[in-house]
Parts: structure tokens; C-alpha cells; sequence
């Protein structure tokens, strides 16, 4: 029976993904095989040595140590784009919010629900809605920074609503340049896309490069009045700053869904929960994504939307299967190879792919695995996680 750990509300369309006749899914597994969790913060947590896994059901990891595990040899998944359109809808919402004087008008209403004269109601109302008049978001610019698999979306998107639209994005891969439609401009720099945006979202990971990256530098950059959507980590903010050209009227508003006290105390800030993602849809996209990588990894040793190990499937030729991981040098599989051929073991498969320090392979053989075999390829130096899947 295999094990997985849960932490955080995974939808049960995931759950069920695991076969019950062969796996155990709960929040109280002590020596889980895997781990499927979404925001839980693992930086302070010691996993059991039992865990070969862990799958974000989400976009971020920058809840999960990767680098450490990385050198631990778990595989560490997520989910790319499961919940791009829960996002994509919400920066829909986002830029209306910002644009419209709708939560607060909507309160001004409220605050009349004593008033209970029809005609004096009316008389309030329609007096009241010109301190609420907005701006339409046709014709105006938004700079996307990040055009990934939510960014990408939002870009199109905004094209439909008649804006334009400039992009930003350094490390835009091949596959997120096909999803982008060819009228979203290229800024070839921050400084370009923030000083001709009236509109700013952000779509970026949180890492070293990007860490508090709108800072003082970049409100100084940005267009005069403009309105800064950030659902994608408080992080990528300084705060002081965005305070700063609140204050200054450099920036006409920020919306995000990272709160904090100082935040909230802005009238110029408009803040959910971190709701980004929380839809029916997106929360079950992830989870099931979620799972069934995991299944497929642990039955199978196939790794599919690792970020820290290379993607590497095969189909299965024979019932025999081993995989390993090692530091990324030369001769490791050569001499694993040798092993196998010293022990009179033909190999049926093979796949053998590499990232940055780390190499897998996945090998069927003829026979089946003797625990000697395991212990002897573990022993390989550089080699440091064997499996019989
Ligand atoms: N609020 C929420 O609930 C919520 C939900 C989903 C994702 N997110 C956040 O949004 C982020 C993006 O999600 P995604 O699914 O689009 O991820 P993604 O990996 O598909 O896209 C991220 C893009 O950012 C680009 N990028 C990296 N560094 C950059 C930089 N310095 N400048 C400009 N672009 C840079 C990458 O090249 C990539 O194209 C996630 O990492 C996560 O932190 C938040
Ligand atoms: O799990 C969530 O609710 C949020 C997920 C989101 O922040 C992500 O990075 O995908």
C-alpha cells in the first residue's frame, strides 16, 4: 500500500484519482511515499526520509524548499496552468474594481439602508453616484509582466475588451509564446512596459530575481496615475514603496490578493483573501493534475511538470522497471549499464534525460530486480536514489 500526506483542502476529484486498492490518502500519514498539499509552508517542516514526492496543487512553489529537496532527491511537482483562467477571471474582476468605484459606491449604498423615504432614497442615490464615476478600460494600456500561462491568458483577454496591451516576460518559453496573440506588443524592458501602462499586472514566480522587484526604482518608472493588479505574490512588492506612491499619486490604486495591516488601512488598496485560484474549477484542475502525477511517478517512475527534476516517461515494455537519479557527470550510466551487463541483464528500455545538475533514467529489464541489484546501483558513486517501480 502506498501512502500519500495531504495538507490544505485538496478537492475530492483529486482524492479519488488515487486507486484505493493500493493507495492510503490522509492528513496523518506518518511515513508518507508522497506529499500533495497547496499553500502549506514546508520551509519549517522535516519531511519523514519515507517521501519521494511532493506535488503543489498550484502554480507557486515558494512553499516548498526545492533546492534542499533537490538535493534530497524528491521530486517536487506542480500544476502549470490548472488555474490560469480562476486567475485570468479575477484580473478581469480586478481591473473593473479598480476602474469603476464599485466597492465603494456599493458601500455608499449600504450606508443608506436607514433612509427609508423612497423619494429621499433616490434623491441620495442619484446625488451620490458622481463622487463614483470611472474610466472605461477600452483604449487603455496593460502591461503584462509575466506571460506565462496566466499572463498569457490575461493579455488575450484584455485584447478582447478593446485594450492594448504590452508584455514583458525575459524567460518566455517557446510553448507560452504560442499561446500569446501576436498584438500583444514586447517591452524589451521593465521600465518600458511600466512607463506606458495605466494598467500593471503581474504574473511572475516569487525567486531571488524577482523578490520586492516593484520597489521605489520602479514606481519611480511607472506611468502617472496608473493601477497595479497583483495576484500573483505579495512578495514581488515592497511595500513601503507601493505605500509611497499611493501617498505621491504616482500609483491611483493597488489591488492584490496578499493583505497585510498596512495595506488595509489604504483607501486606495483594494485586497481579497488569497482567492486567486479558489474556484470549483481550478481548485479540482489542480488536484487531479496533482494526483495523477504522483501516481503516474510512484507506479511508474515517469516524471511529468517536475520543477526540479527532468520530465522523463516511457511506456512500459516490460513489468521490470528501475529508476534512478544522479549528479548530472559523466560515465554514471555507462557504469550502471556495465553492472547490468556483467550480471547478464538485458535491458528492454531506456530513457535518460538530464536538468541543471541532475540526470534520471528509467530502465526496463528482462528479470526482475534482485534487492543485490538495488544496493549495487545505489552504490554507483554520483547515484543517489534507486527505485523498483
Ligand atoms: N493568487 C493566486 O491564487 C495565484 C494563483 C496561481 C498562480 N499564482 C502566482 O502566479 C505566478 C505565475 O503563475 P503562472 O501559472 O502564470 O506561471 P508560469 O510559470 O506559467 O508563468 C510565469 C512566467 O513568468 C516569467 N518570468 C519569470 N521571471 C520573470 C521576470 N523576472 N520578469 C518577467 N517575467 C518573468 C516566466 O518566464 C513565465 O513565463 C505563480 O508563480 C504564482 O506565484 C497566484
Ligand atoms: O492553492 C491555492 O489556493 C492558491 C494557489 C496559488 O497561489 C498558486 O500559486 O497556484
Amino acid at each position: 500500500m502506498k501512502t500519500i500526506r495531504t495538507y490544505n483542502n485538496i478537492a475530492a476529484k483529486g482524492l479519488n484519482k488515487f486507486p484505493q486498492d493500493s493507495y492510503r490518502v490522509s492528513a496523518d500519514e506518518a511515513e508518507p511515499d508522497a506529499v500533495l498539499l497547496r499553500s502549506h509552508k514546508l520551509h519549517t517542516e522535516a519531511l519523514p526520509k519515507s517521501v519521494l514526492a511532493v506535488a503543489r496543487a498550484g502554480a507557486g512553489v515558494n512553499n516548498i524548499p526545492v533546492t534542499d529537496y533537490t538535493h534530497q532527491g524528491i521530486v517536487v511537482f506542480n500544476t502549470p496552468g490548472a488555474n490560469a483562467n480562476a486567475v485570468k477571471e479575477l484580473v478581469l474582476a480586478s481591473l473593473l474594481l479598480g476602474s469603476r468605484g464599485v466597492t465603494q459606491s456599493m458601500n455608499y449604498v449600504k450606508s443608506l439602508a436607514d433612509v427609508n423615504d423612497p423619494h429621499e432614497l433616490h434623491k441620495k442615490v442619484e446625488a451620490g453616484k458622481k463622487q463614483y464615476g470611472g474610466c472605461e478600460l477600452e483604449g487603455k494600456t496593460l502591461g503584462v509582466v509575466g506571460l506565462g500561462a496566466i499572463g498569457a491568458k490575461v493579455a488575450n483577454l484584455a485584447l478582447s475588451l478593446g485594450m492594448k496591451v504590452i508584455g514583458y516576460d525575459p524567460k518566455l518559453s517557446v510553448e507560452a509564446a504560442w499561446r500569446l496573440s501576436s498584438n500583444v506588443k514586447k517591452a524589451d524592458n521593465l521600465n518600458a512596459l511600466l512607463s506606458r501602462s495605466d494598467y500593471v499586472t503581474l504574473h511572475v514566480p516569487v525567486v531571488e530575481a524577482t523578490k520586492e522587484f516593484m520597489n521605489d526604482d520602479a514606481f519611480a518608472a511607472i506611468k502617472q496615475g496608473a493601477k497595479l493588479i497583483n495576484l500573483a505574490r505579495g512578495e514581488l512588492v515592497e511595500e513601503n514603496a507601493v505605500l509611497a506612491a499611493l501617498e505621491s499619486g504616482k500609483l491611483s490604486a493597488y489591488i492584490a490578493d496578499f493583505p497585510s495591516q498596512n495595506l488595509i488601512k489604504n483607501d486606495n488598496v483594494i485586497l481579497f483573501p488569497h482567492l486567486g485560484a479558489s474556484t470549483v474549477e481550478a481548485e479540482e484542475n489542480c488536484a487531479v493534475m496533482g494526483a495523477e502525477q504522483l501516481i503516474d511517478f510512484l507506479d511508474n517512475g515517469n516524471i511529468t511538470n517536475s520543477v526540479n527534476f527532468p520530465a522523463v516517461s516511457m511506456e512500459r515494455t516490460s513489468g521490470y522497471r528501475i529508476t534512478f537519479a544522479n549528479d548530472n557527470v559523466p560515465k554514471v550510466l555507462g557504469v550502471v549499464l556495465n553492472l547490468l551487463a556483467d550480471l547478464n541483464i538485458n535491458v528492454l528500455d531506456m530513457v535518460n534525460k538530464s536538468r541543471d545538475d541532475i540526470a534520471y533514467t528509467i530502465l526496463d529489464i528482462e528479470q526482475r530486480p534482485t534487492a543485490d541489484l538495488i544496493q549495487k546501483i545505489s552504490s554507483v558513486e554520483h547515484v543517489f536514489h534507486v527505485r523498483s517501480v
